[in-house]
């Protein structure tokens, strides 16, 4: 499954792109004047195949929800539980998250891809795979691979089967959303200490020092900071991660919920859907995807700049700019979902601004 939504990925249609270009000199305002929607509306087109692109519409958020066995070395001052508890959350539509999403009409879906300890809600009440009410949200996908990674600075936060086994949770998921009609999924995650996984995951694919990129999360203080930076480094130093192979890097040190992320942004790119990134974990995840397949970048558009400086750091190995800065530092998919509004604006513009000919307006 991986393979083949790999070899499924392809290059932006140039001809789609130059038609969405020509469009935006015809239309009623002067050129250049969106700004970065111009170049966004171009490669949504590209990725479409066609202009205009269609509406991005309904979008669909997908959390995926994991710990980590790095929790043991105190990189985090939130207990694990919080994980499972927020998925409750979540379902009860009670998070920053869930706001979000109705005030943009997105549908939530949680998916448990590696939470560690037991969920407060009913197993019964959760969604079949193949469900086809997968827009109604919010609701829970169980597919836990695992209850949390092994401490990445011991051992392999993962096996390769099962990081393997996450990404293509996360590629059944955009499956599943897409042929449920979404027209953009948004990311999100959520998993008490997935920022030092995340950190970790950026040092290695972009060569950056772990002290560049590792960040405060939730709000550490300076001692815990300290042995946050360590404990990056350290994992580095033991599996010296290659950044060619990307299931040994999410299996050494990464998540359960980035390499589900992974996958989700893979699905998305191969069905040429485009997949709005959300904060820290959401990039990191978005650079192991680029390198299985460097064509999906072409999907993928950055809703925010995270707080956290590894966000920047792998924004830039990937070339692309945030929409908003806004100095969020929480995740869920709550800065993909506060963007949202952009994306449509962009692409509704090649849908319904008049041109200078149409509408009687005389040019330069
Ligand atoms: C109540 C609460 C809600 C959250 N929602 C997202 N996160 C975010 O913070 C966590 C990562 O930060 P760190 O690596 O410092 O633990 C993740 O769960 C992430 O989704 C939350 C964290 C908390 C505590
Ligand atoms: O950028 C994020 O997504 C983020 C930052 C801090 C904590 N949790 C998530």
């Amino acid at each position: 499954m991986l393979e083949s939504t790999v070899a499924a990925i392809g290059p932006l249609d140039e001809s789609a792109m130059a038609a969405a270009r020509e469009l935006h000199g015809r239309l009623t305002k002067p050129a250049g004047s969106l700004g970065a929607l111009e170049p966004l509306s171009v490669r949504l087109a590209g990725l479409a195949g066609g202009c205009p692109p269609p509406l991005p519409e309904p979008a669909a958020v997908a959390i995926f929800a994991g710990d980590h066995g790095v929790h043991a070395q105190g990189v985090t001052p939130w207990p694990q539980e919080v994980t499972a508890q927020m998925i409750g959350n979540f379902l009860a539509g009670g998070a920053v998250v869930n706001a979000f999403a109705r005030q943009a009409g997105a549908s939530v879906t949680v998916v448990d891809v590696g939470v560690a300890t037991p969920l407060p809600v009913d197993p019964a009440a959760t969604a079949a795979a193949g469900d086809t009410t997968a827009l109604a949200g919010p609701r829970l996908v169980a597919a836990n691979v695992r209850p949390g990674t092994r401490d990445m600075t011991v051992t392999a936060a993962l096996t390769r089967d099962e990081a393997r086994a996450a990404v293509e949770t996360g590629i059944r998921i955009a499956q599943e959303l897409i042929d449920a009609g979404a027209g953009i999924l948004l990311t999100g995650d959520m998993g008490i200490g997935n920022t030092t996984p995340a950190a970790a995951l950026i040092a290695a694919f972009t060569g950056v020092d772990p002290a560049q990129v590792t960040g405060r999360g939730t709000g550490v203080n300076d001692e815990t900071y300290r042995r946050k930076v360590d404990v990056v480094r350290a994992a580095l130093d033991r599996h010296a991660p290659d950044p060619a192979d990307p299931l040994g890097v999410l299996a050494a040190v990464g998540g359960l919920e980035h390499a589900a992320l992974a996958g989700l942004i893979l699905s998305a790119a191969a069905r040429r859907v485009p997949v709005l990134l959300d904060g820290v974990i959401a990039v990191s995840a978005a650079l192991a995807a680029a390198a299985f397949a460097p064509d999906a970048v072409g999907a993928m558009v950055a809703g925010h700049r995270s707080a956290e400086p590894g966000a920047t750091a792998a924004l830039r190995h990937l070339g692309l700019d945030p929409l908003i800065d806004l100095g969020l530092r929480l995740g869920e998919g709550t800065g993909a979902l506060l963007a949202l509004p952009v994306v449509t604006g962009a692409v509704r513009v090649l849908h319904e601004v008049a041109t200078f000919d149409s509408a009687g307006v005389a040019e330069k």
